[in-house]
């Protein structure tokens, strides 16, 4: 599908109140929905009970709602979905594009863990990799993340942030209101370079990312930088888990499925990733791309394989709880056409907090301090949005890795 900016439409969904509940600008197109909270909540749930919650909404305000929102990483816990019933307006009456926007000032960044101390849980992951191999299920990938807490003087306003991120035209940037933290509203925004699942009609598209390289500013460092990872046999076997995943879980809905073009690099201003752009036709054109998103997630790039074994560990190696990170972000229609992104790349914005996340996959091969470089390199988007220097998440992984 790949719809090119020029083409894809804009879809605004003001109703009830002119707050922002959720919006997207990328290439998949640009939405905003509106409402107001807590009445435009759809009743929260789990993957299990999303088609009937979104026939349900849909067939109380007609074909022309929006439902958008976020799924939770741990597909045990509720998503956070916002129905906007939709009345059409004239574009441009509310854009997400570039506006002048004010950095937050008076900042504070602490690392959570200190990356000395990811990078133990990462070798702590290789140490079970290797006892288990061979085992039936045995720990195949895991990705494991880390955080930075940035502190501002002041409430750090989303929509000058959203501006910021969506500047990079291999984003989309995104911001997604989550239930409030007492009296604080809370956000999930980011850029996120990766799409789980878009949908047209029967048409669907998924274009996972795994395997990862740091731009360099120098143009022949950073040719080299992308010649590695395309020559790199551990980042390829992480690739391959997550599309073969990505391939066997959406084969059942789909009458044809795959992977024209094979798997190639792709970047955002930051960061090299290995992408494989996965294209089908579904056997239903009604299925919602919100329920085939549900089912998708977390796929082999946010958690690792087999995933129950990976997602328990994930519990037990990172300090804190993942929440809405590396779940999903997106929206969908009442046909169910729409787009839902991975979850990363992003913080939680709570009053003058923001709440960095940074994962990255480990396999038999990977070196614990670079992938804690890894996860340094890819905070960098959000740290530069948020006026802060790029490498400022880079703070203590050993000088090697930081090259
Ligand atoms: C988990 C993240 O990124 C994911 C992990 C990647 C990797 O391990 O190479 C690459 C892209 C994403 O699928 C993140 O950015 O937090």
């Amino acid at each position: 599908m790949n719809i090119r900016m020029s083409d894809a439409p804009d879809r605004l969904a003001p109703q009830t109140g002119n707050n922002v509940l959720f919006a997207f600008s990328g290439q998949q197109g640009r939405v905003v929905g509106r409402g107001v909270r807590p009445a435009s909540a759809l009743p929260a749930g789990t993957a299990a009970t999303l088609a009937v919650r979104l026939e349900r909404a849909f067939a109380g305000t007609g074909p022309q709602g929006l439902v958008g929102g976020a799924l939770a990483f741990d597909r045990s816990q509720p998503d956070c979905l916002w129905h906007c019933p939709a009345t059409p307006t004239p574009v441009g009456a509310a854009t997400l594009a570039p506006q002048p926007a004010h950095a937050p000032q008076g900042l504070s960044v602490s690392a959570q863990p200190e990356p000395a101390t990811y990078a133990r849980a990462v070798a702590r992951a290789l140490q079970i990799m290797r006892d288990e191999a061979g085992q039936p299920g045995a720990l195949e990938k895991i990705v494991l993340a880390r955080s930075l807490l940035v502190r501002a003087e002041a409430p750090i306003r989303v929509e000058d942030l959203l501006a910021r991120l969506g500047d990079d035209p291999a984003v989309t940037a995104f911001r997604v209101a989550l239930p409030a933290r007492g009296t604080q509203q809370r956000w999930l925004c980011g850029a996120t370079p990766e799409l789980l699942l878009a949908k047209t009609g029967a048409r669907i598209t998924s274009h996972p990312l795994a395997g990862s390289a740091r731009r360099r500013a120098d143009a022949l460092a950073d040719q080299q930088s992308a010649a590695a990872l395309m020559a790199s046999d551990k980042d390829h076997r992480e690739h391959a888990l997550v599309v073969e995943s990505i391939l066997d879980v959406l084969s059942p809905w789909c009458r044809q499925l795959g992977a024209p073009e094979g798997t190639r690099l792709t970047s955002t201003r930051s960061m090299w990733h290995l992408g494989t752009r996965i294209e089908g036709e579904l056997k239903d054109p009604e299925t919602s791309s919100a329920v085939l998103a549900a089912h998708l997630h977390p796929t082999p790039a946010v958690c690792g394989v087999p995933m129950a074994r990976a997602n328990a560990l994930i519990a037990e190696l990172e300090p804190f709880a993942r929440d809405f990170y590396a779940g999903a972000v997106g929206w969908c229609d009442a046909r169910g056409d729409g787009a839902w992104h991975v979850a990363i790349r992003c913080a939680e914005i709570c009053g003058a907090e923001a709440r960095l996340y940074a994962g990255a996959g480990i396999v038999p091969g990977s070196d614990p301090m670079a992938e804690a470089a890894e996860t340094g390199a890819k905070f960098g988007a959000f740290l530069t949005a948020l006026g802060l220097p790029a490498d400022a998440g880079l703070a203590g992984v050993t000088r090697d890795e930081v090259r």
